[in-house]
Order: structure tokens, then sequence, then C-alpha cells
């Protein structure tokens, strides 16, 4: 596994350097697995001595949660065992590889609706990679809009023309920042030229937004008879973005198009898979598979690199640091995939609805790269065609020979005969009985299609590479209102769920598959929601019994009251080290540790039960598109670092609850030990409730002292006291043991 030492062709291209915490880590993992041996001992005692039923059922309630702890610490325990720390030096690439040489590479970005994905940012997105420091010839760019909109075709049209100016702008000037919009935020000197682009950037800025608020192109936007047609196709009856004929744009074409210095620009094609409201379509990853065969029927790159819409390029050079890896055969001959970290801008200082996911998107990953690679993240990740076509060992043939990986495409990508082709394999039904999201392509069968496509691929074989750069290589938007967050990561948690209870289990199939650390890793994905129920436990239960005067803990001084200090501060404190390590905080870790505990009562558990309605057959939401809008009123609140409610979600109102209880249990909790003078007995219950307390400051706040519109809704604060009240009432007829 530790590969540091294998000869590289000189000069080097990239090196890899195990982190000397692991030795850390592995004697910490064994100390603290002895801790969770003697807590079970202690539950299982406590267990045995319950003397009434609803003693025993508070301890088991316990026992359970801590199961679930120690089975996710347990998971977290793979990313430990052997991180890695990889440096590529893309400055030696071109010693090695003529630039001529350099492969040719197909951008695939995926938009879905022109209301929460404005058309601009797409734009901004495509420019940054039309703009990389590539051969532009080689690079095409290929824009899968699943919202049918010709608002996304019209910036598009308008960004064709502004790429022109722009491309050679950025080559010429050297510019770092590719993405326009970063670019003219950013501190940029002040030229004639650069005003001069600024306003060509800022015109059609103007007209995109232009028509994104009409809701359609205005006739005067529109300058040609060609354009007209273009757009003629989105205006036929019966148009609508669940219901369409596919629409297939060559908008650029590197072979004809060239940009304000005569040098050749970047293909750019704008795809909209045909839809039909009978047919499903499989979200991203159907969008996905149907830019894999389009793309192969006009260029049919060996390269493919994947991108959300918000995602733009941070790095111009990221293209080649790819190159780092793939030409060089390094430690990983079967690499299918260089996966580069999600990473955002705009988070506010505190990162309050710890949007980072530093833990899932930077320490993690390192860890997976240290055994066999790190998992697919949707965005951000180079992939090789052909791992998409069966195994490394076992090629699957397409049904379509000039789909296959190995065909060259040596007709005019906008020929008769490419173009039909092209719709045929974008339509809706192509797909029926074949192997696309069962054995090739993209995965179907989970709402993160990302997560399970990577799982699958390294179940068959294929490694990867984690690439993290201090340079980020792309940023994407961070959703700025809390009831976003929570519905993006319900959403995860039925897609994991789906994987986690299938058959391909990564505690089963992924463990036979590729060992137990890497089956370990997914696992640890698959059953994240699970965390909810030790979470909303802990939540509930010691304020309730400690409102009843029911001492549920270890006294103060007993033996196990030590050995639950220790569990909890040593796994909060690695938490805590390792997150300040990855360039981290400690302001930024509380605001994660906040949100771990935020989203157990209220995600985690919506997400399971959205799971158990789809496996029953239950209507349910689908893939819920994340809003990318920037809203003035919210964003300055976010700004600020205020919590933003709003709405009045039903996903609040156990938080509130919580939050309310916690506050109560912890005053009566004051009055029981004043009246029974027994601190010790408590003293765990009330340290739980003041720690619900400090995670809740902002609740309070929402609940009592904002006037804003962000504020909790009177109606959830009102649910949630009820609820408290109804709990409490429960919780009196429990006779005190
Ligand atoms: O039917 C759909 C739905 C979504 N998308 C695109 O998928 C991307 C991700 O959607 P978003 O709403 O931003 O979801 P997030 O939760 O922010 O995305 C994370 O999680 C997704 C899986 O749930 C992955 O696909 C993403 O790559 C990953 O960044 C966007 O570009 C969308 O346009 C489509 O193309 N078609
Ligand atoms: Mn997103």
């Amino acid at each position: 596994m530790n590969t540091a030492t294998m000869p590289q062709p000189t000069p080097p291209l990239h090196s890899l350097r195990p982190l000397r915490r692991r030795h850390l880590n592995r004697l910490f993992a064994a100390v603290y697995a002895s801790a969770i041996l003697s807590l079970f001992y202690h539950h299982i005692l406590k267990l045995l001595h319950s003397t009434t039923l609803v003693s025993f059922f508070m301890s088991f309630l316990l026992f359970v949660s801590d199961v679930v702890l120690a089975y996710m610490w347990s998971t977290t325990q793979a990313f430990r065992m052997n991180p890695v720390h990889r440096q590529v030096f893309p400055e030696n690439l071109q010693k090695v590889l003529d630039r001529s040489d350099f492969p040719a590479m197909d951008i695939f970005i995926c938009t879905a609706d022109p209301f929460k994905e404005p058309p601009i940012d797409v734009v901004n997105t495509a420019l940054s990679v039309m703009a990389y420091d590539y051969p532009t010839e080689k690079l095409s760019v290929y824009v899968s809009d699943d919202g049918g909109s010709e608002l996304t075709m019209f910036a598009f049209m308008e960004a064709a023309k502004f790429g022109k100016q722009w491309v050679p702008f950025c080559r010429e000037n050297n510019i770092t920042d590719r993405c326009p919009d970063a670019f003219f935020t950013s501190n940029y000197a002040l030229t004639p030229n650069t005003t001069e682009i600024k306003m060509m950037y800022e015109s059609m800025k103007m007209k995109v937004e232009g028509a994104v608020e009409e809701g359609k192109v205005k006739e005067e936007y529109i300058c040609s008879e060609e354009e007209g047609q273009v757009l003629s196709q989105y205006r036929i009856k019966d148009f609508s973005p669940q219901n369409h004929p596919s629409v297939i744009q060559i908008l650029l074409n590197s072979k004809t198009d060239v940009d304000s210095t005569g040098a050749a620009m970047p293909n750019l094609i704008y795809v909209s898979r045909e839809k039909s409201k009978s047919v499903p379509h499989h979200f991203k990853a159907g969008a996905l598979n149907v830019l894999l065969r389009v793309s192969a029927s006009m260029t049919n790159s060996p390269i493919i690199l994947t991108l959300d819409c918000d995602m733009y390029s941070n790095d111009p050079l990221t293209a080649q640091r790819v190159l780092c890896y793939l030409t060089s055969r390094s430690n990983r001959p079967n690499c299918g995939y260089i996966q580069f970290p999600q990473r955002y801008h705009g988070l506010n200082k505190a990162d309050i609805y710890a949007s980072e996911h530093k833990r899932l998107f930077r320490t993690n990953p390192i860890g997976m790269d240290g055994l066999n690679g790190t998992s697919y993240v949707g965005t951000g990740c180079f992939f090789r065609r052909r791992v998409f076509f069966g195994a490394p060992l076992s090629y699957i043939e397409p049904e379509n020979p000039e789909l296959a990986p190995e065909h060259i495409v040596d007709k005019p990508i906008n020929g008769q005969e490419v173009l039909s082709l092209a719709h045929h394999v974008a339509g809706c039904n192509y797909e029926n009985r074949s192997n696309w999201g069962s054995k090739m392509g993209f995965r179907y069968g989970s709402l993160v299609e990302d997560y399970y496509t990577g799982y699958r691929l390294q179940c068959e074989g294929w490694q990867s590479i984690f690439c993290d750069p201090s340079r980020p290589a792309f940023l994407g938007d961070v959703p700025i209102t809390l009831i976003d967050v929570l519905n993006q990561t319900k959403r995860w948690s039925v897609g994991l769920l789906e994987v986690g209870f299938s058959k391909y289990s990564p505690l089963t199939f992924g463990i036979r598959a590729m060992g137990v650390l890497m089956g370990q890793s997914y696992a640890h994905y698959a059953f994240w929601p699970i965390w909810s129920f030790p979470i909303t436990v802990y939540a509930l239960l010691p304020s309730l019994a400690l409102l009843r005067g029911i001492p549920i803990f270890p006294k103060v001084y007993e033996p196990s009251f030590f050995l639950y200090m220790f569990m909890f501060l040593g796994a909060y404190g690695q938490d805590c080290v390792d997150f300040i390590l990855t360039q981290g905080t400690f302001q930024r870790w509380w605001s994660d540790q906040r949100m771990w505990l935020i989203r157990g009562p209220s995600s985690f558990v919506f997400g399971t039960t959205e799971y158990v309605m789809k496996r029953f057959g239950m209507p349910t939401h689908g893939f819920n598109v994340t809003s990318k809008v920037m809203d003035d009123e919210p964003s300055k609140r976010y700004n600020q670092g205020v919590f933003e409610f709003g709405v009045a979600s039903p996903m609040f109102v156990p938080l509130a609850t919580a939050a309310i209880l916690n506050l109560m249990a912890f005053l009566g909790g004051l009055v029981v030990i004043l009246k029974e003078r027994s601190f010790g007995s408590f003293f765990i219950q009330m340290f739980i409730a003041g720690f619900g307390i400090m995670n809740s400051l902002p609740f309070y706040e929402a609940m009592v002292l904002r006037r804003d519109i962000g504020r909790m809704p009177t109606k959830t604060t009102f649910t949630s006291t009820l609820l408290v009240g109804l709990l409490y009432g429960i919780a009196s007829f429990v006779p005190k043991i």
C-alpha cells in the first residue's frame, strides 16, 4: 500500500507521502476500542440489573444509541488508518509529454432549472473551463440542460460569442481567475483592455439576466434568423421541461470557429435530452449517460470531466495536473478517476451551516486515498472514458460500436450523420433493455448517483486518486438558508440508504469486493442517516429524565463516569484536531459539530422516513435541486452569520423541541439538584442539557429575539412548545424509580 518509493520517470510528476499522524491514529483506535468494550460491559450490567420495565427501556435506548455511535466510530477508523498527502508537479509535464500529445477532454456540465440555477452562473462555469491552459482544440464542453429551457440555450448562444473574446484575453494576459464573474469581482488591474472586456461581459450578463427575469427571450435580443430558428425549437406545442424532443446545438465548433486572435475555439455543445412524462429519466445520472453517448458520437475523448453547474474552475492548470497522474504509470495502474475536492466560495466566517463538509470532501478522502482511492463526489472529477464500459479486465461492448471508448470519430460534428446519431442516443427510450445505468455508464438506483457510481466502479476493481492542491481547483456555491441545507442532506440520506440496503450494500457486497477497510469507508456513508437515532435519543431522553428527577448515568467519581468522560472527550477531541489540521478553525469546527447535531433529528430522520416511504412505493420528492440563487436579504443575513429559518418546515420542529426541552431541563435540573442535594447523580444529564443549550443558541434567538423575516415562524415555535408539553406529560406518568 505504501508506495512512496516506486520508481518514477524523472523528472517526477507527482509524489505521495503517508501522514505521520497515522501511527497515533492507530494507537488511539486500539485504546478507544477497549473503552467501547468496557462501556458495553457497563451497559449490559445495567440492563441485567434494571428493576422496572421503564428503567430497562431507558437503559435499552441508551445502549442501542451507543451501539450505533460505536458502529459509526468503527467505520470512521477506515479513514484514519493510512491518510496520505499527494503533490503534483505540472511544471515538469511538458518535459515528459509534448503539448501536441495532450489527450482530448470532454467536459460535462449539468444544469436542471434556470430559476434555481441562474444561466449566467452556468455560463461562467463553462467559460472557466473553456479557458483552461490546454490546447483549446482538444477541449469539448457539453452542457446538459435538464430544464429544457430556452433561457439556458440563449445564455449559451451569448456565451459562445463572448467566449471568443474571453478565452484569448485570459491566455494573453495570463489570468488566473478564468471564471469571468470571479475575475471581475477580484482586484484586477484596470487597463483599457480589461475595461473593454468587462463591458462586454456586463452586456451579456444583462441580456441573460433580463431574459430570466422576463421568463422568455425577447425578440430584440435575437440577433439573427439562425438564432430565431434555434429558439423556435422550444416554442412548439406541448414543449415542457418534463416532455419534449431532444435539442442538440453545436454552438462552437473547434474546426471552424476561431477566437478574436484567429486561434481555434473549444467545441461547445448544448444538449437537452428527450423527455417524456411516462419514461423515468434518472435525474443527473440519466443526464450524464446521455452526455456520455452524445459526446461519444461527436468527439469521444478518452478523458471526461464532470462538473455541476455552479462549480467553476479556479485554476487553469487543473487539466494538466490530471495528466501528471494519467501519463505516468503511477502506483495505481487501474486508476479510473481523479477526484478534486468540492470547495466553496462565499462561506461566512464561522461557516454556520458547515457547508464546507470538510470531513466528506477533504479529511476522509485522504484516508481512502491511502487505501484504494477516494469516492466520486459528483463534480470536479476526471474519468477515463473506459471506466464506464466494464471492469479493468472485462470490457463491455456497448450496443452500438460507435459509442465504444476506443472508437475514433472522423466525421464533422455538425454533419448530418453525427447529429442524427446524437439525437438518437439522446432519446428517452434509448436505454430500454440495455446495460446503461446497471453495468455501463453512471449507475441508477440511488439519489446519490455520484457516490453509488464511484462505489460500483471501485467494486469492479477501478482505483482512484484524490488531488487536493492548495489553490482550490474548483469552487462552488453554498446554500444560504437552513432549509436548503437540510433538504440537501435529506436527499443525500435517501440516496445513501438506497445503497446501504440494496443488494450491493457496502457491508456485504462491498467488503467482499474491496476488502474490509474500503468497505467500511463506503459503509460509513451508506449508513450516515442512522446517526439520527443516537442524536435524537441523547437530545431528548436525558433531559426528560432530568425533569422527572431520574438519574440515568453514572455518578461523578464512579469508575464508569470516567469512562463516559473519556469517550466523549476522546471522540470530540480527535474530531476537532482532525478538523483543525485540515486547514480549519475552532469556530468552524464548532459549527460543524452543531450541524451534525442539527442534521440528526431533521435531515437524517426525515430522509430515513422518505426512504422507507419510497421502499413501500409511496410518492416521494426525487431529486430536489438545491437553489443557487443569492437573494439580497437572505444573503445579507448569511454574511452576518445569522441562521435563516423563515419557512415553517416540519424539519425545524424536532430541533426547536429539543432546544426548548434542554433549556427547561437545565433549569428544572438546577431545582432538583438543590432540593435533593444530588449534584453527582445528575452531572452528566446537566452536562448534556447544557451542551444542548450551547448548541441551540441560534434557535432561542430565532424564536424569541429576532423580528426579521428569517426568524423562526411562530407556528413552529408554538408546535414545538406543545410537543415539549406533551413529552413532559408522558414523562410524568413514568414512576420515579
Ligand atoms: O434531474 C437533475 C437533477 C440535478 N441535476 C444536476 O445535478 C447537479 C447537482 O445538483 P444540486 O442540486 O447542486 O445537488 P447537490 O446536493 O448540491 O449536489 C451534490 O450531490 C449530488 C447527488 O445528490 C451530486 O450529483 C452532486 O455532484 C453533488 O455536488 C446540478 O448541476 C444539477 O443541475 C441534473 O442535471 N438533473
Ligand atoms: Mn450543488
